[in-house]
């Protein structure tokens, strides 16, 4: 990890405003290094909104008008400027990377120019992408033909042991080819803050805590604990069946009935 990284122990959010311009009704929203929290709420309702709030340590300056403290504090220039000091990484739908390189020359860029050293960070980087998409990575493998799921394994990967960040925000990335529940298992492992937008009740129920969006505003904040423990075991199962049949789909199978179809 970078020297002159400033330790985060907490990210707070502040309310801002509604839509209609009237104030978010909620004190203050604090996560913590291995917390796990997502965003809920209808299309439109301001969830991407609402991360990119924590992307850009708006001050106030956003539509929302929502503020963010780095612990505690507004965070200091250096902090939201330097891209080798940002706390945060966020991974989208929609990232696709445009460099000609493979996999392992990539990395090795990346690594550099964080200043790290160690040996077997690029293996580590693959081994832990692998464990989020089943289609492998491979070292020799050109970025730029890396599927979507691929891609977005190896970004999240990436953010954990190369950038290290302590917050990782993943927007709607439930539908890329990603096993969500090893990422959180994983990002949880290692201590990091996740904040999932999502429309998947899987991941909605995998996470602590569950922020609900309405109208460009949070409207609950949900901390369910064990009320939901039979419904997410429910629903891992459902999960387990939906993966079945898609891999089953994807390998160019006729389903005739869903016998055979298990978890
Ligand atoms: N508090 C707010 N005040 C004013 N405009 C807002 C607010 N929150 C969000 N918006 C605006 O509303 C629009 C929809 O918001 P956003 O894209 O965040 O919704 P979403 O919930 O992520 O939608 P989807 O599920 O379709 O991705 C955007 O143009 C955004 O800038």
């Amino acid at each position: 990890m970078s020297s002159s990284r400033t330790k985060i122990e907490s990210l707070t959010i502040l309310p801002g405003t509604t839509r209609d311009g009237t104030k978010e009704g909620f004190d203050e929203i604090v996560i913590r290094p291995g917390d796990t929290f997502s965003i809920v709420g209808p299309t439109g309702s301001g969830k991407t909104a609402f991360i990119n709030d924590i992307e850009v340590f708006a001050q106030g300056d956003t539509v929302t008008n929502r503020r963010i403290l780095i612990n505690g504090r507004e965070p200091d220039e250096a902090l939201v400027r330097d891209p080798s000091r940002k706390p945060i990484a966020m991974i989208t739908q929609n990232t696709k990377c445009l460099a000609d390189l493979v996999v392992s020359e990539f990395l090795e860029m990346h690594i550099r120019s964080r200043k790290l050293d160690g040996d077997g960070i690029v293996e580590k980087t693959i081994r832990i992408a692998n464990e989020f998409t089943g289609e492998k990575i491979r070292p020799h493998m050109r970025m730029s033909a890396l599927s979507g799921g691929q891609t977005r394994s190896l970004f999240i990967a990436d953010a954990i042991i190369i950038s290290d960040t302590p917050i990782i925000l993943l927007d709607e990335v439930e539908n890329a080819g990603i096993f969500k529940d090893r990422v959180i298992e994983v990002l949880r492992e290692e201590k990091k803050a996740i904040i999932f937008v999502t429309h998947d009740p899987y991941v909605a129920l995998l996470t602590g805590t569950r922020i609900v969006m309405e109208n460009g505003a949070v409207t609950k904040i949900l901390t369910p604990g064990r009320e939901e423990e039979e419904t997410l075991a429910e629903i891992a199962r459902m999960d387990a069946k939906i993966t079945n049949l898609r891999e089953r789909i994807r390998a160019g199978e006729l389903l005739c009935g869903l016998e055979g179809v298990e978890a």
